[in-house]
């Protein structure tokens, strides 16, 4: 029998609609929730990126500022941005869009982004506060990965999960979600030997590599859920997986599409991380005006 093809669509609207309710009901109380999205540069894929994350935002109330730099801005003007908007009380959470021009430092910019406005999860004190388990924002891929098997109802409590990829963006926090919700985890990277054997194992696989059908059915255990991360652009201008999705249809019990479930996961949780850093604020202008 195939794999059961996850609903993307349909979980992502569903969580949408929650979010609006809930930026609505935070709004009649005098915060709007507030993103800002830096992009520099012009490569076409973090343009489509970052024209859906803004459009995400109108679609569920939350206000949002894109600021778009030429790929010589250099890292002085980006880190005189980020110090403006950390400064706004517009702005609740702020990502800058990566890849960012080889001339900016990256780690530079995600440390200049204040703690409490990191929409990402990529400033280092919440990368160490997710590790040990304290409150911040979700690090959005992974944690819309651990919402997606939670929603078809995926067991992960004793689980052999299997990550893909070790990136600090997707493999790596990915293992500690999944640490977090019990699995037995193994991480394979570009120097695993005989992957094929490890990934074989997975009762959770999940694919987080950037190699466009790299994932074949050799890979896959019989009835294994497989979550594609991967978003590859091919030369024919499609977008392909790093799961071979028509070679492991057959083997796997469920499996998620690409495009549309992971990609628009990942912007449903920048969503929430906005909206629960304004939900912050509120509390603390709350407990301000209380005293
Ligand atoms: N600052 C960040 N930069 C990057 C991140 C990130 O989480 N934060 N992740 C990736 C890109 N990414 C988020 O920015 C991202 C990728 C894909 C999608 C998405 O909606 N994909 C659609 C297809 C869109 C298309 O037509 O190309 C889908 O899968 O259906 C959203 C976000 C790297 N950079």
């Amino acid at each position: 029998m195939p794999a059961q093809v996850i609903n993307g669509k349909e979980i992502v609207s569903a969580y949408r609609a929650r979010i609006k309710e809930e930026v609505e009901n935070l709004t009649r109380q005098g915060v709007q929730p507030g993103l800002a999205v830096v992009l520099v540069g012009d490569d076409p894929a973090s343009q489509v990126y970052v024209r859906n994350k803004a459009k995400a935002c109108g679609e569920a109330g939350i206000y949002s500022e894109v600021h778009t730099l030429e790929a010589a801005t250099s890292e002085d003007e980006v880190l005189e941005l980020i110090d403006r908007l950390n400064n706004d009380p517009k702005i609740h959470g702020i990502l800058v869009q990566s890849p960012l021009p080889k001339h900016i430092s990256e780690e530079k910019i995600v440390e200049a982004i204040a703690v409490k406005k990191d929409a990402d999860c990529f400033h280092p004190v919440n990368v160490g506060n997710l590790m040990i388990g304290k409150d911040g924002p979700a690090p959005c891929t992974p944690a819309g990965v651990i919402d997606i098997l939670k929603k078809v109802g995926v067991n992960i409590a004793g689980k052999h999960a299997v990550v893909v990829g070790r990136s600090n963006i997707v493999g790596k926090p990915m293992a500690i979600l999944l640490l977090r919700e019990n699995a037995t985890v193994t991480v394979c990277h570009s120097r695993t030997a005989n992957m094929a054997e490890i990934t074989r194992q997975a009762d959770i696989l999940i694919a987080a590599v950037g190699k466009p059908k790299m994932i074949k059915r050799e890979h896959v255990k019989p009835g294994a859920v497989v979550v594609d991360v991967g978003i590859n652009r091919l030369d024919t201008g499609k977008l392909a997986g790093d799961v071979d999705f028509d070679d492991v249809l057959d083997v796997a019990g469920y499996i998620t599409p690409v495009p549309g479930c992971v990609g628009p996961m990942t912007i449903t949780v920048l969503l929430r991380n906005t909206l629960e850093a304004a939900k912050r604020t509120a509390a603390m202008q709350q407990s301000a005006s209380n005293r």
